[in-house]
C-alpha cells in the first residue's frame, strides 16, 4: 500500500526525470531548493536539455538520478522551471538493477552472491525493505551481522532521509511533522515508530493518542499491549490537565476516561484492572507521580512541591520591622505629595508589604492596586533611604526594585503606571520562551519584587519564578482573584489566598466610580452573582444592543463603523468574543471586522493567505506565544507593516512583518500560526490588557464558554466604553454559572500543611509520600478490583 501510494501522482501533474548538475540555492531551514538538472524523460511540454527545479527537498545528493513530480511554469525572469511538489532518488527498479546496486562500488565487500541472496530472500523492494527494518537482514541466509549492519549505514547514508520522510509521508505526517519526528530518532525514525508507535505521544507535540493509534492499527499493535495502554494514560492524564487546567486528576476519573477513550477506538479496549497495572508501572517509571488518590504529570507534581518550599522559604524570613510612627509619617508625606489620602484597607497593604515577607494584593477593577502599588514603591524607597531613580543605578549595582507581570502589556501598564522598569517574568528569569517546564531561571536580584496579574500566572511559572527569588527578597503579588484562572494548569493565586498562611489584604472599596464609571460597577455586581437592572439601559459609558448570534456580525460591523467614523483607531476598538468558531466566534468576526477597518475594496493591495486568512498590510494582529528572544509575548497586540512574497527576496519565502508599538518582527510562512487577526480575540488572550472601547458579544451559542468570571474578565478591560450585544439572558446564565470548573489542584492544601508546626508537618510529608504505594498495590489483587480502587 505505501508503495504504491509512493508512485502515485496527482492528476494534472508531470514528471521530470534528470540527473543532478548543480545546486543554484538551498535555504538549510525549510529545505527551498533550487536545482539544474540534466534532463532525462519527462511528459511535459519541454525540448531542453537541461531543466531548473524548485521545490522543498529534505535532501539532494549530487550526480544522482532523481524523478520529480509537479508542473512546468513560466517565470517572469528566470524562463520555463520545473516546480516540484516531490522528489525521489531514482532506485534500481528490477532485480538485475537492486543485485548491481548492492554488489556495486557504494557497497564495498558486498559481492554478487550476496546482493543476489538478498535479492532473493527480500524481493524486488530490498532497499526500501531495509530502510524501513534492518531487521529484515536477518533472514538472509549466511549474511553476518557486522555486513548487515554495514549495508544498512550505507543505504541510510545515501537514501536513509529521503527515504524516512517518504515513509513518514506514508504514515500520514505531513513535512513539519515528519521532520520533528527526524530530528528527534534520526536515522532510527522508521524503527521506532514501527516498534512502538506510541512514543509519538510522548516525544512529539503535536501527536496526539489517537494519531499514534492508527499507526499502532496498521502495524498490529492492540488491544491491552502495555506500550498502547500506557500511551493512552499519559495521553489522557495531559489532555485533562492542560485542557481542563487541573494539576492532577484523581485515578478512578482518570481510569474511566481512558477506558473511555479505548472502548471508542476500533483498535480494541482494555479492562480496568488492567489498565490500572499499565498506571502503577507508569509510576514506577517516573512518568506519572502520584500522591493518595492523586495522578500528577511529574512536572505539574513538582511544580506545586517545589512552590509551597520556595514559598516556606520565603516566609520563613524576618519580618521588616519599622516604627510605626516612621511609617505614618511617611505615608502623610506622600498622601501630601500625591493628594490621595489612602483608605484604611489601602493602608494596610501598604504596611503588611512593607514588613512582610511575602503578600497578596488582591481586589476588583478600581479598587485601588495600582495606586496602592505606587505607594509600596515610594514608601520603600523613603524607608530604606534608597533612590527610586534607575538612571542612578547600573549593571554592579541593578536597581532594587523589581517590577514583573506575566504579559508584555501588563508589564508595558505596570511601567507607565509607575514610572518605573517593569518587565514579563520570562524575561525576568532570562527565559527564551523555549524551555521545559522544570528548567531553572536566573537568580532574580534586588530587594523588593512585586508581580502584577498574578491570577495568570500558572503552577510552572509560579515555580520558577519563586525559585529564583533569594533569600532576602520581599514579595508582593498583585492580582484580581476572581478573573479568568491561567491558562495553564492551576490557579495559583486563589489557591495561595485561600490556604491563609499567606499575608493578604483585599480592597473592596470602589474609587473609579467616583469618576462616574458604570462599567466598574457592573463589574462588581457580576463578581457577586447579580445582573443590575441596568444591564440593558444606555449609560454614559456602556450600552447594550439587543440582537441574536447571526446578527451579531452586522451589529458589530455598525458599531465599529460608527466609532471609527468618530475618529477612534483600530487599536482603541476591541470586539472579544469567547469562541473561534460559529456564525459569532472569533474567526467570522474577524472576517467581517478586516472588511470594515483593513478593506481590499479594489483587490489591488498585497494580501498573503494563509489557511482561510488572508493577511494585509495595516492588520491588527495578536501573538499567541512567547519569543522573548524578539520581545514579543502572548497576548501582544500589533500591526502588519509589510508583506514579501518568496519571489521577491533571495531567501524565497513568503514574509510578514509586524510592528508592535515599533518593535518589528519577521514571520516567515511557517511561523505565521504564531499570530492571527486581532480585531476581533479571545476573552482569555484579552487578559493582563486594557482598551479604551470594549464591544462584547454575549448569546446563547456561547453556552459552552459562558462563566461569570469570562464575563467579569471581559467586561473589566474597557476603560471608557463597553459596548454589550446580544441576549440578556445569555449574560443571567453566564452570571449563574460559577463553580462547574474548579480546577483540580491540592497548593491550598499543602500550604496549609506546611504552616502547622514542625512535626506535624513531617508526619504529613510522611503520610503523602507513603499513601500512593500502600494502594497500588491493591489493584487487580484477589478478591479486589479496580473498582475498589476506584471509590472515593
Ligand atoms: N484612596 C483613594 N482616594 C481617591 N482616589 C483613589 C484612591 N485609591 C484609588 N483611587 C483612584 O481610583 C482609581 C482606580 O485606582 P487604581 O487604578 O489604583 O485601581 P486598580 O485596582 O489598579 O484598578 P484596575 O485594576 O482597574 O487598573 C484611580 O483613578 C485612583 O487614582
Amino acid at each position: 500500500m505505501a508503495q504504491e501510494k509512493r508512485g502515485l501522482f496527482i492528476e494534472d501533474e508531470q514528471f521530470l526525470k534528470g540527473r543532478h548538475i548543480v545546486t543554484i540555492f538551498r535555504n538549510d531551514e525549510n529545505f527551498y531548493t533550487v536545482l539544474r538538472v540534466r534532463v532525462t524523460e519527462t511528459d511535459g511540454n519541454y525540448e531542453e536539455k537541461e531543466a531548473v527545479v524548485t521545490g522543498y527537498f529534505p535532501a539532494v545528493h549530487e550526480h544522482e538520478m532523481y524523478v520529480f513530480s509537479g508542473v512546468f511554469k513560466d517565470h517572469p525572469r528566470f524562463g520555463r522551471q520545473f516546480i516540484a511538489r516531490t522528489a525521489q532518488k531514482e532506485m534500481p527498479q528490477t532485480k538485475q538493477g537492486v543485485i548491481a546496486y548492492l554488489s556495486g562500488d557504494l557497497f564495498k565487500g558486498i559481492g554478487k552472491k550476496t546482493a543476489e541472496s538478498i535479492v532473493e530472500t527480500l524481493g524486488e523492494q530490498a532497499i526500501s525493505k531495509i530502510i524501513a527494518d534492518k531487521n529484515c537482514l536477518k533472514k538472509v541466509p549466511k549474511l553476518s551481522g557486522e555486513k548487515a549492519q554495514f549495508l544498512y549505514e550505507t543505504l541510510m547514508k545515501h537514501q536513509g532521509l529521503e527515504q524516512i520522510m517518504i515513509a513518514l509521508n506514508d504514515f500520514g505526517f505531513g513535512p513539519q511533522l515528519a521532520m520533528k519526528i527526524y530530528q528527534m530518532y534520526y536515522d532510527e525514525s522508521l524503527s521506532i515508530i514501527q516498534e512502538n508507535p506510541y512514543r509519538l505521544v510522548e516525544d512529539i507535540e503535536g501527536i496526539g493518542f489517537i494519531r499514534a493509534d492508527e499507526i499502532g492499527a496498521k502495524i498490529g499493535i492492540s488491544g491491552a499491549h502495555p506500550d498502547r495502554l500506557k500511551a493512552a494514560i499519559l495521553y489522557s492524564l495531559e489532555l485533562q490537565c492542560l485542557q481542563d487546567g487541573h494539576c492532577y486528576v484523581e485515578a478512578d476519573s482518570l481510569l474511566k476516561h481512558v477506558k473511555e477513550l479505548l472502548d471508542k477506538s476500533a483498535n480494541g479496549t482494555a479492562e480496568f484492572d488492567i489498565i490500572a497495572k499499565r498506571l502503577i508501572e507508569l509510576e514506577e517509571e517516573g512518568k506519572v507521580s502520584g500522591e493518595e488518590k492523586r495522578i500528577y504529570m511529574p512536572s505539574l507534581y513538582f511544580s506545586e512541591k517545589g512552590l509551597v518550599t520556595n514559598i516556606q522559604r520565603v516566609l520563613d524570613q524576618e519580618e521588616q520591622s519599622f516604627p510605626e510612627s516612621e511609617f505614618l509619617l511617611a505615608l502623610g508625606d506622600l498622601e501630601d505629595r500625591t493628594g490621595i489620602a489612602y483608605a484604611p484597607s489601602q493602608k494596610q497593604a501598604i504596611q503588611t508589604a512593607l514588613s512582610s515577607p511575602l503578600m497578596i494584593l488582591t481586589g476588583g477593577p478600581g479598587t485601588g492596586k495600582t495606586t496602592v502599588i505606587k505607594g509600596i514603591v515610594e514608601l520603600y524607597g523613603e524607608l530604606h533611604g534608597l533612590s527610586l531613580d534607575p538612571k542612578q543605578y547600573d549593571k554592579e549595582e541593578p536597581f532594587p526594585i523589581k517590577l514583573c507581570a506575566p504579559t508584555g502589556r501588563a508589564a508595558k501598564r505596570m511601567m507607565e503606571s509607575t514610572g518605573l522598569p517593569a518587565v514579563t517574568i520570562h524575561r525576568l528569569l532570562g527565559f527564551n520562551g523555549q524551555e521545559e517546564p522544570d528548567e531553572e531561571g536566573k537568580e532574580i536580584t534586588g530587594r523588593l519584587l512585586i508581580v502584577d496579574e498574578m491570577s495568570m500566572v500558572d503552577i510552572w511559572l509560579a515555580h520558577q519564578l519563586f525559585k529564583a527569588v533569594p533569600d532576602d527578597m520581599q514579595i508582593v503579588l498583585v492580582g484580581d482573584e476572581d478573573q479568568l484562572p491561567s491558562v495553564g494548569p492551576g490557579q495559583v493565586l486563589k489557591d495561595m489566598l485561600a490556604s491563609g498562611v499567606i499575608p493578604s489584604v483585599r480592597l473592596t472599596d470602589i474609587y473609579r466610580q467616583e469618576e462616574g464609571s458604570s462599567i466598574i460597577s457592573l463589574a462588581h455586581s457580576i463578581k457577586d452573582g447579580h445582573v443590575p437592572e441596568t444591564l440593558t439601559h444606555p449609560q454614559k459609558d456602556r450600552s447594550f444592543i439587543r440582537c441574536r448570534t447571526e446578527q451579531i456580525p452586522e451589529v458589530i460591523e455598525k458599531v465599529v463603523k460608527n466609532a471609527a467614523g468618530k475618529g477612534y483607531e483600530p487599536r482603541d476598538i476591541q470586539v472579544l468574543a469567547p469562541m473561534y468558531k460559529g456564525p459569532a466566534g472569533i474567526d467570522k468576526l474577524n472576517e467581517v471586522l478586516q472588511t470594515v477597518l483593513n478593506p481590499n475594496e479594489d483587490g489591488r493591495r498585497k494580501e498573503l493567505q494563509f489557511g482561510t486568512v488572508k493577511y494585509r498590510i495595516g492588520d491588527k494582529v495578536l501573538q499567541l506565544v512567547n519569543q522573548p528572544e524578539q520581545q514579543v509575548f502572548n497576548g501582544d497586540i500589533g500591526e502588519i507593516i509589510s508583506i514579501f512574497f518568496a519571489k521577491e527576496n533571495t531567501e524565497k519565502e513568503d514574509m510578514v512583518i509586524v510592528s508592535y508599538e515599533g518593535n518589528e518582527v519577521t514571520y516567515t510562512r511557517n511561523d505565521l500560526n504564531q499570530i492571527t487577526h486581532a480585531f476581533c480575540c479571545s476573552i482569555h488572550k484579552s487578559q493582563g490588557s486594557e482598551f479604551p472601547i470594549v464591544i462584547l458579544p454575549v448569546v446563547k451559542s456561547y453556552y459552552r464558554m459562558l462563566r461569570r468570571n469570562l464575563l467579569y474578565t471581559a467586561i473589566t478591560r474597557s476603560k471608557q466604553f463597553l459596548i454589550l450585544c446580544g441576549e440578556e439572558e445569555a449574560f443571567h446564565i453566564g452570571i449563574a454559572r460559577n463553580d462547574d470548573l474548579i480546577r483540580k489542584t491540592a497548593l491550598a492544601q499543602r500550604l496549609a500543611v506546611y504552616d502547622e508546626k514542625e512535626a506535624e508537618h513531617r508526619e504529613a510529608e510522611k503520610l503523602t509520600e507513603d499513601s500512593w504505594m500502600n494502594i497500588d498495590p491493591m489493584i487487580g489483587m484477589e478478591g479486589i478490583t479496580p473498582y475498589d480502587f476506584m471509590r472515593a
